[in-house]
Protein backbone atom coordinates (compact mmCIF):
# COMPACT_ATOMS: atom_id res chain seq x y z
CA UNK A 1 0.00 0.00 0.00
CA UNK A 2 1.29 3.56 -0.73
CA UNK A 3 0.14 6.62 1.47
CA UNK A 4 1.13 9.81 3.31
CA UNK A 5 0.57 10.99 6.28
CA UNK A 6 -0.85 14.27 6.86
CA UNK A 7 -0.53 15.54 9.95
CA UNK A 8 -2.31 18.54 11.17
CA UNK A 9 -0.11 20.21 14.57
CA UNK A 10 -2.07 22.72 16.45
CA UNK A 11 -0.87 24.38 19.53
CA UNK A 12 -2.62 21.72 21.73
CA UNK A 13 -3.22 18.66 19.52
CA UNK A 14 -2.45 16.74 16.12
CA UNK A 15 -4.55 15.69 14.11
CA UNK A 16 -3.12 12.93 11.60
CA UNK A 17 -4.30 10.42 8.69
CA UNK A 18 -3.47 8.05 6.74
CA UNK A 19 -4.21 8.13 3.03
CA UNK A 20 -3.94 7.17 -0.67
CA UNK A 21 -3.24 10.64 -2.71
CA UNK A 22 -4.43 9.37 -5.41
CA UNK A 23 -7.67 7.26 -4.84
CA UNK A 24 -8.26 9.60 -1.69
CA UNK A 25 -8.92 6.70 0.16
CA UNK A 26 -8.23 7.19 4.10
CA UNK A 27 -6.72 4.05 5.62
CA UNK A 28 -6.69 5.80 9.23
CA UNK A 29 -7.12 8.94 11.01
CA UNK A 30 -6.55 10.10 14.89
CA UNK A 31 -6.73 13.33 16.87
CA UNK A 32 -4.14 13.31 19.75
CA UNK A 33 -5.71 16.27 21.52
CA UNK A 34 -5.16 18.17 24.94
CA UNK A 35 -1.04 18.28 24.60
CA UNK A 36 0.62 19.52 27.91
CA UNK A 37 -2.40 19.27 29.76
CA UNK A 38 -2.76 16.74 32.50
CA UNK A 39 -6.03 14.83 30.94
CA UNK A 40 -4.72 14.05 27.37
CA UNK A 41 -6.77 11.74 24.90
CA UNK A 42 -5.55 9.34 21.70
CA UNK A 43 -8.35 8.61 19.34
CA UNK A 44 -7.54 6.31 16.22
CA UNK A 45 -10.65 5.37 14.03
CA UNK A 46 -9.30 2.47 11.74
CA UNK A 47 -12.33 -0.05 9.40
CA UNK A 48 -14.76 2.58 10.88
CA UNK A 49 -13.94 1.46 14.46
CA UNK A 50 -12.38 3.95 16.82
CA UNK A 51 -9.98 3.13 19.72
CA UNK A 52 -9.65 5.87 22.40
CA UNK A 53 -7.21 6.53 25.28
CA UNK A 54 -6.92 8.77 27.58
CA UNK A 55 -3.21 9.51 29.02
CA UNK A 56 -1.54 12.36 29.73
CA UNK A 57 0.21 14.08 26.56
CA UNK A 58 3.30 15.99 27.72
CA UNK A 59 4.97 17.38 24.23
CA UNK A 60 4.62 16.89 20.59
CA UNK A 61 7.36 14.16 20.71
CA UNK A 62 5.19 12.00 22.98
CA UNK A 63 2.78 12.65 20.49
CA UNK A 64 4.34 11.56 17.65
CA UNK A 65 5.36 8.20 19.76
CA UNK A 66 1.61 7.98 20.37
CA UNK A 67 0.84 8.78 16.99
CA UNK A 68 3.65 5.59 16.14
CA UNK A 69 1.78 3.21 18.81
CA UNK A 70 -1.31 3.31 17.41
CA UNK A 71 -0.55 2.40 14.45
CA UNK A 72 1.42 -0.36 15.54
CA UNK A 73 -1.48 -1.19 18.19
CA UNK A 74 -4.49 -1.22 16.20
CA UNK A 75 -3.10 -0.42 12.20
CA UNK A 76 -2.53 -0.67 9.43
CA UNK A 77 0.57 -1.97 9.93
CA UNK A 78 3.32 1.19 9.12
CA UNK A 79 5.79 -1.28 8.43
CA UNK A 80 3.67 -3.12 5.72
CA UNK A 81 3.10 0.24 3.80
CA UNK A 82 4.91 2.16 1.66
CA UNK A 83 5.15 6.02 3.37
CA UNK A 84 5.86 8.23 0.21
CA UNK A 85 5.87 11.69 2.77
CA UNK A 86 4.81 12.85 5.87
CA UNK A 87 2.93 15.80 4.48
CA UNK A 88 2.71 18.52 7.18
CA UNK A 89 0.13 21.41 7.42
CA UNK A 90 1.97 24.47 7.85
CA UNK A 91 0.28 27.92 8.45
CA UNK A 92 2.54 30.63 7.93
CA UNK A 93 4.53 30.36 4.95
CA UNK A 94 5.15 34.29 4.53
CA UNK A 95 6.11 35.54 0.71
CA UNK A 96 8.65 33.22 0.95
CA UNK A 97 6.83 29.61 -0.63
CA UNK A 98 4.15 29.72 -3.13
CA UNK A 99 4.18 25.99 -3.34
CA UNK A 100 4.70 22.67 -0.57
CA UNK A 101 8.10 21.86 -0.19
CA UNK A 102 10.69 19.09 1.22
CA UNK A 103 11.60 20.32 4.44
CA UNK A 104 15.06 21.27 4.92
CA UNK A 105 17.08 23.19 7.63
CA UNK A 106 16.78 25.90 5.58
CA UNK A 107 12.82 25.57 5.19
CA UNK A 108 12.61 24.83 9.25
CA UNK A 109 14.35 28.11 9.67
CA UNK A 110 12.11 30.21 7.53
CA UNK A 111 9.27 28.96 9.45
CA UNK A 112 10.74 29.60 12.77
CA UNK A 113 11.09 33.14 11.82
CA UNK A 114 7.51 33.62 10.82
CA UNK A 115 6.19 32.29 14.72
CA UNK A 116 5.82 35.84 15.18
CA UNK A 117 3.31 36.10 12.34
CA UNK A 118 1.27 32.90 13.44
CA UNK A 119 2.44 32.44 17.31
CA UNK A 120 -1.24 30.28 17.77
CA UNK A 121 -0.52 27.94 14.71
CA UNK A 122 3.48 28.01 13.55
CA UNK A 123 5.37 26.83 16.81
CA UNK A 124 2.80 23.77 17.06
CA UNK A 125 3.87 23.39 13.04
CA UNK A 126 7.62 22.87 13.90
CA UNK A 127 7.26 20.75 16.99
CA UNK A 128 5.00 18.33 14.59
CA UNK A 129 7.52 18.28 11.69
CA UNK A 130 10.33 18.13 14.59
CA UNK A 131 8.76 15.33 16.19
CA UNK A 132 7.72 13.25 12.41
CA UNK A 133 11.49 13.72 11.44
CA UNK A 134 12.59 11.80 14.37
CA UNK A 135 9.58 9.62 14.46
CA UNK A 136 10.36 8.73 10.30
CA UNK A 137 13.76 9.79 9.49
CA UNK A 138 13.82 7.77 6.18
CA UNK A 139 10.73 9.17 4.77
CA UNK A 140 10.25 12.45 3.36
CA UNK A 141 8.90 15.23 4.99
CA UNK A 142 6.95 17.89 2.85
CA UNK A 143 5.58 21.18 4.45
CA UNK A 144 2.23 22.32 3.04
CA UNK A 145 1.56 26.06 3.76
CA UNK A 146 -2.15 27.69 4.02
CA UNK A 147 -0.47 30.82 2.20
CA UNK A 148 0.35 29.91 -0.74
CA UNK A 149 -2.95 29.33 -2.79
CA UNK A 150 -2.67 33.04 -1.87
CA UNK A 151 0.36 34.53 -3.24
CA UNK A 152 -1.51 34.58 -6.64
CA UNK A 153 -3.46 37.94 -4.91
CA UNK A 154 -2.76 41.13 -7.10
CA UNK A 155 -0.99 44.13 -5.34
CA UNK A 156 -3.68 46.03 -5.14
CA UNK A 157 -5.41 43.00 -2.95
CA UNK A 158 -2.32 42.29 -1.08
CA UNK A 159 -1.22 46.17 0.17
CA UNK A 160 -1.91 47.49 3.21
CA UNK A 161 -1.72 51.28 2.72
CA UNK A 162 1.13 51.54 5.52
CA UNK A 163 4.49 53.44 5.68
CA UNK A 164 7.02 51.86 3.46
CA UNK A 165 10.00 51.06 5.71
CA UNK A 166 6.57 48.51 7.56
CA UNK A 167 6.16 47.25 3.91
CA UNK A 168 10.06 46.77 2.66
CA UNK A 169 11.62 46.07 6.08
CA UNK A 170 9.03 43.91 7.95
CA UNK A 171 7.36 42.29 5.31
CA UNK A 172 3.74 43.88 6.23
CA UNK A 173 1.38 42.79 3.79
CA UNK A 174 -1.60 40.91 3.56
CA UNK A 175 -0.76 36.89 3.29
CA UNK A 176 -4.19 34.76 3.96
CA UNK A 177 -4.81 31.37 5.06
CA UNK A 178 -6.61 28.39 4.97
CA UNK A 179 -5.08 28.46 1.01
CA UNK A 180 -5.85 24.34 1.43
CA UNK A 181 -9.00 24.55 1.90
CA UNK A 182 -9.52 27.24 -0.69
CA UNK A 183 -8.01 25.68 -3.47
CA UNK A 184 -9.44 21.83 -2.58
CA UNK A 185 -12.64 23.50 -2.54
CA UNK A 186 -12.95 25.66 -5.74
CA UNK A 187 -11.53 23.13 -7.42
CA UNK A 188 -14.27 20.83 -5.94
CA UNK A 189 -17.01 23.35 -7.16
CA UNK A 190 -16.13 23.35 -10.77
CA UNK A 191 -16.03 19.49 -11.19
CA UNK A 192 -19.42 19.35 -9.86
CA UNK A 193 -20.55 22.19 -12.30
CA UNK A 194 -19.22 20.12 -14.91
CA UNK A 195 -17.39 23.67 -15.80
CA UNK A 196 -13.75 24.91 -16.95
CA UNK A 197 -12.28 26.15 -13.54
CA UNK A 198 -11.08 29.27 -15.96
CA UNK A 199 -14.37 29.99 -16.57
CA UNK A 200 -15.50 30.32 -12.93
CA UNK A 201 -15.72 33.66 -10.35
CA UNK A 202 -16.46 31.48 -7.02
CA UNK A 203 -16.53 32.84 -3.56
CA UNK A 204 -15.49 29.87 -0.62
CA UNK A 205 -16.34 30.17 3.02
CA UNK A 206 -14.43 28.22 5.13
CA UNK A 207 -16.17 28.94 8.16
CA UNK A 208 -14.49 26.83 11.25
CA UNK A 209 -12.81 27.73 14.32
CA UNK A 210 -10.61 30.07 12.63
CA UNK A 211 -12.72 31.17 9.53
CA UNK A 212 -11.80 33.15 6.34
CA UNK A 213 -13.34 33.94 3.38
CA UNK A 214 -11.92 34.37 -0.15
CA UNK A 215 -12.47 35.31 -4.00
CA UNK A 216 -11.37 32.99 -6.89
CA UNK A 217 -10.94 33.68 -9.78
CA UNK A 218 -9.84 30.97 -12.78
CA UNK A 219 -8.84 29.12 -9.91
CA UNK A 220 -6.40 31.52 -8.58
CA UNK A 221 -7.11 33.66 -5.74
CA UNK A 222 -7.22 37.05 -6.10
CA UNK A 223 -8.71 38.14 -2.61
CA UNK A 224 -9.09 36.98 0.85
CA UNK A 225 -10.45 37.53 4.08
CA UNK A 226 -7.30 37.26 6.46
CA UNK A 227 -4.00 39.21 6.46
CA UNK A 228 -0.70 39.56 7.60
CA UNK A 229 -2.07 37.11 10.12
CA UNK A 230 -4.47 34.88 10.46
CA UNK A 231 -6.79 37.24 12.86
CA UNK A 232 -8.15 39.83 10.02
CA UNK A 233 -11.41 39.23 8.48
CA UNK A 234 -14.41 37.38 9.55
CA UNK A 235 -15.50 36.88 13.24
CA UNK A 236 -14.15 33.34 14.41
CA UNK A 237 -14.38 31.45 17.44
CA UNK A 238 -12.00 32.96 19.53
CA UNK A 239 -10.98 35.70 16.93
CA UNK A 240 -12.13 39.16 16.51
CA UNK A 241 -11.74 39.92 12.93
CA UNK A 242 -11.73 42.97 11.30
CA UNK A 243 -11.60 46.35 13.71
CA UNK A 244 -10.71 49.59 13.44
CA UNK A 245 -6.60 49.86 13.66
CA UNK A 246 -7.25 52.67 16.19
CA UNK A 247 -8.72 50.06 19.06
CA UNK A 248 -4.80 49.32 20.15
CA UNK A 249 -3.82 53.17 21.00
CA UNK A 250 -7.13 53.95 22.81
CA UNK A 251 -6.60 50.73 24.92
CA UNK A 252 -3.06 51.47 25.31
CA UNK A 253 -4.16 55.12 26.60
CA UNK A 254 -7.34 54.60 28.71
CA UNK A 255 -6.89 50.69 29.74
CA UNK A 256 -2.77 51.05 30.01
CA UNK A 257 -2.83 47.87 27.92
CA UNK A 258 0.29 46.02 27.04
CA UNK A 259 0.37 44.76 23.68
CA UNK A 260 0.74 41.04 24.66
CA UNK A 261 -2.58 41.57 26.62
CA UNK A 262 -4.13 43.13 23.67
CA UNK A 263 -3.04 40.52 21.33
CA UNK A 264 -4.21 37.46 23.83
CA UNK A 265 -7.19 39.20 23.91
CA UNK A 266 -8.30 39.84 20.15
CA UNK A 267 -6.57 35.86 19.07
CA UNK A 268 -8.05 34.14 22.64
CA UNK A 269 -10.95 35.72 24.07
CA UNK A 270 -13.10 37.50 21.39
CA UNK A 271 -15.18 36.40 18.72
CA UNK A 272 -17.73 34.13 19.42
CA UNK A 273 -16.12 33.53 22.74
CA UNK A 274 -16.00 37.22 23.12
CA UNK A 275 -19.46 37.92 22.65
CA UNK A 276 -21.35 35.08 24.11
CA UNK A 277 -19.02 33.47 26.32
CA UNK A 278 -18.69 30.29 24.38
CA UNK A 279 -16.39 29.40 21.00
CA UNK A 280 -18.10 27.24 20.12
CA UNK A 281 -21.17 27.73 17.11
CA UNK A 282 -23.48 24.84 18.16
CA UNK A 283 -23.69 26.00 21.81
CA UNK A 284 -24.02 29.83 20.19
CA UNK A 285 -27.06 28.34 18.29
CA UNK A 286 -28.55 26.66 21.27
CA UNK A 287 -28.77 29.22 23.47
CA UNK A 288 -30.17 32.00 20.31
CA UNK A 289 -32.99 28.79 20.54
CA UNK A 290 -33.58 29.72 24.09
CA UNK A 291 -33.69 33.19 23.40
CA UNK A 292 -30.61 34.74 24.93
CA UNK A 293 -30.29 38.26 23.61
CA UNK A 294 -26.06 37.90 23.40
CA UNK A 295 -26.36 34.65 21.07
CA UNK A 296 -28.58 36.57 18.78
CA UNK A 297 -25.94 39.30 18.91
CA UNK A 298 -23.43 37.06 17.84
CA UNK A 299 -25.36 35.56 14.92
CA UNK A 300 -26.02 39.12 13.62
CA UNK A 301 -22.60 39.95 13.72
CA UNK A 302 -21.57 36.92 12.35
CA UNK A 303 -23.94 37.50 9.28
CA UNK A 304 -23.23 40.86 8.44
CA UNK A 305 -19.49 40.56 8.44
CA UNK A 306 -19.91 37.40 6.03
CA UNK A 307 -22.61 39.45 4.26
CA UNK A 308 -19.74 42.46 3.96
CA UNK A 309 -17.12 40.14 2.36
CA UNK A 310 -19.29 38.61 -0.22
CA UNK A 311 -21.08 41.71 -1.46
CA UNK A 312 -17.30 43.17 -1.70
CA UNK A 313 -15.76 40.23 -3.07
CA UNK A 314 -18.40 39.77 -5.89
CA UNK A 315 -17.56 43.56 -6.61
CA UNK A 316 -14.00 42.65 -6.76
CA UNK A 317 -14.80 39.06 -9.17
CA UNK A 318 -17.40 41.44 -11.18
CA UNK A 319 -19.67 39.21 -11.10
CA UNK A 320 -20.60 35.47 -8.97
CA UNK A 321 -21.22 32.49 -10.84
CA UNK A 322 -20.66 30.38 -7.07
CA UNK A 323 -20.86 30.56 -3.43
CA UNK A 324 -19.17 27.99 -1.68
CA UNK A 325 -19.93 26.97 2.27
CA UNK A 326 -17.27 24.84 3.83
CA UNK A 327 -15.49 24.08 7.35
CA UNK A 328 -17.50 22.98 10.80
CA UNK A 329 -20.12 25.70 10.63
CA UNK A 330 -20.40 26.18 6.43
CA UNK A 331 -20.76 22.38 6.54
CA UNK A 332 -23.47 21.86 9.09
CA UNK A 333 -25.48 24.83 9.84
CA UNK A 334 -28.17 25.70 7.69
CA UNK A 335 -29.55 28.95 9.41
CA UNK A 336 -26.60 30.76 8.97
CA UNK A 337 -26.09 29.71 5.24
CA UNK A 338 -29.72 30.80 5.08
CA UNK A 339 -29.38 34.27 6.64
CA UNK A 340 -26.43 34.88 4.31
CA UNK A 341 -27.81 33.59 1.08
CA UNK A 342 -31.34 34.74 1.55
CA UNK A 343 -29.89 38.76 1.90
CA UNK A 344 -28.01 38.28 -1.46
CA UNK A 345 -31.54 38.02 -3.57
CA UNK A 346 -30.70 41.22 -4.73
CA UNK A 347 -28.27 39.17 -6.82
CA UNK A 348 -30.88 37.31 -8.09
CA UNK A 349 -29.39 34.55 -5.48
CA UNK A 350 -32.53 32.08 -4.39
CA UNK A 351 -32.00 29.20 -1.94
CA UNK A 352 -33.55 25.95 -2.45
CA UNK A 353 -34.58 25.82 1.60
CA UNK A 354 -34.99 21.60 1.67
CA UNK A 355 -31.80 21.14 0.29
CA UNK A 356 -30.11 23.48 2.61
CA UNK A 357 -31.33 21.71 5.57
CA UNK A 358 -30.48 19.03 3.86
CA UNK A 359 -26.88 19.58 3.63
CA UNK A 360 -25.30 18.73 6.62
CA UNK A 361 -22.69 16.00 8.44
CA UNK A 362 -20.66 15.87 5.15
CA UNK A 363 -23.17 15.67 2.92
CA UNK A 364 -21.91 17.89 -0.27
CA UNK A 365 -24.49 19.51 -2.20
CA UNK A 366 -26.31 22.40 -4.11
CA UNK A 367 -28.39 24.65 -1.69
CA UNK A 368 -29.73 26.92 -4.52
CA UNK A 369 -32.55 26.62 -7.07
CA UNK A 370 -32.22 25.52 -10.55
CA UNK A 371 -33.41 29.36 -11.49
CA UNK A 372 -30.88 30.61 -9.20
CA UNK A 373 -28.63 33.38 -10.31
CA UNK A 374 -26.10 32.32 -8.55
CA UNK A 375 -25.42 28.28 -7.95
CA UNK A 376 -24.97 28.26 -4.21
CA UNK A 377 -23.24 24.47 -2.78
CA UNK A 378 -22.25 23.26 0.90
CA UNK A 379 -18.88 21.48 -0.21
CA UNK A 380 -17.10 19.41 2.98
CA UNK A 381 -13.44 20.52 2.94
CA UNK A 382 -10.47 18.28 2.95
CA UNK A 383 -7.50 19.47 3.76
CA UNK A 384 -6.08 16.45 4.45
CA UNK A 385 -6.50 14.89 1.00
CA UNK A 386 -5.26 18.33 -0.57
CA UNK A 387 -2.18 18.23 1.73
CA UNK A 388 -1.36 14.33 1.00
CA UNK A 389 -1.77 14.81 -2.93
CA UNK A 390 0.09 18.06 -3.51
CA UNK A 391 2.93 16.12 -0.69
CA UNK A 392 2.94 13.23 -3.07
CA UNK A 393 3.47 15.30 -6.10
CA UNK A 394 6.35 17.38 -4.70
CA UNK A 395 8.23 13.54 -3.90
CA UNK A 396 7.41 12.48 -7.50
CA UNK A 397 9.32 15.51 -8.84
N1 LIG B 1 -24.12 21.23 13.59
C1 LIG B 1 -23.43 22.35 13.72
N2 LIG B 1 -24.06 23.55 13.77
C2 LIG B 1 -23.36 24.69 13.93
N3 LIG B 1 -22.02 24.72 14.05
C3 LIG B 1 -21.36 23.57 14.02
C4 LIG B 1 -22.01 22.32 13.85
N4 LIG B 1 -21.06 21.34 13.85
C5 LIG B 1 -19.86 21.97 14.03
N5 LIG B 1 -20.04 23.30 14.12
C6 LIG B 1 -19.04 24.34 14.39
O1 LIG B 1 -17.90 24.25 13.58
C7 LIG B 1 -16.81 24.90 14.25
C8 LIG B 1 -15.57 24.05 14.15
O2 LIG B 1 -15.26 23.91 12.78
P1 LIG B 1 -14.04 22.98 12.29
O3 LIG B 1 -13.92 23.15 10.83
O4 LIG B 1 -14.23 21.61 12.82
O5 LIG B 1 -12.85 23.69 13.05
P2 LIG B 1 -11.28 23.61 12.97
O6 LIG B 1 -10.89 24.97 12.48
O7 LIG B 1 -10.87 23.36 14.39
O8 LIG B 1 -10.93 22.51 12.02
C9 LIG B 1 -17.27 25.09 15.70
O9 LIG B 1 -17.66 26.43 15.89
C10 LIG B 1 -18.47 24.18 15.79
O10 LIG B 1 -19.40 24.59 16.75
C1 LIG C 1 -5.19 29.80 9.82
C2 LIG C 1 -6.28 29.37 10.75
O1 LIG C 1 -7.05 30.17 11.18
O2 LIG C 1 -6.35 28.04 11.00
P1 LIG C 1 -7.43 27.32 11.95
O3 LIG C 1 -8.77 27.56 11.37
O4 LIG C 1 -6.99 25.88 11.91
O5 LIG C 1 -7.27 27.95 13.31
MG1 LIG D 1 -10.07 23.35 10.19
Amino acid sequence: MRAVLVINAGSSSVKYQLLDPVTGQSHARGLIERIGLPTGAVHHTVDGVRHEQQLPVPDHEAAMHLLTRAFTQHGPDLSQVDLAAVGHRVVHGGADFADPVEVTPAVLATIERLVPLAPLHNPGNLDGITAAREAFPDVPQVAVFDTAFHQTMPEAAATYAVPKVWREQHRVRRYGFHGTSHAYVSRRVAELLGRPLEELRTVVLHLGNGASATAVEAGRSVDTSMGLTPLEGLVMGTRAGDLDPGLAGHLARVASMSMDDYDQALSKESGLLGLTGSADMREVMARRDEGDPDAELAFQVVVHRLLRYVGGFTAVLGGLDALVFTAGIGENDPRVRAAVVDRLAFLGVELDHAANEAAVRGVEGRISTPGSHVEVWVVPTNEELEIARQAAAVVEA
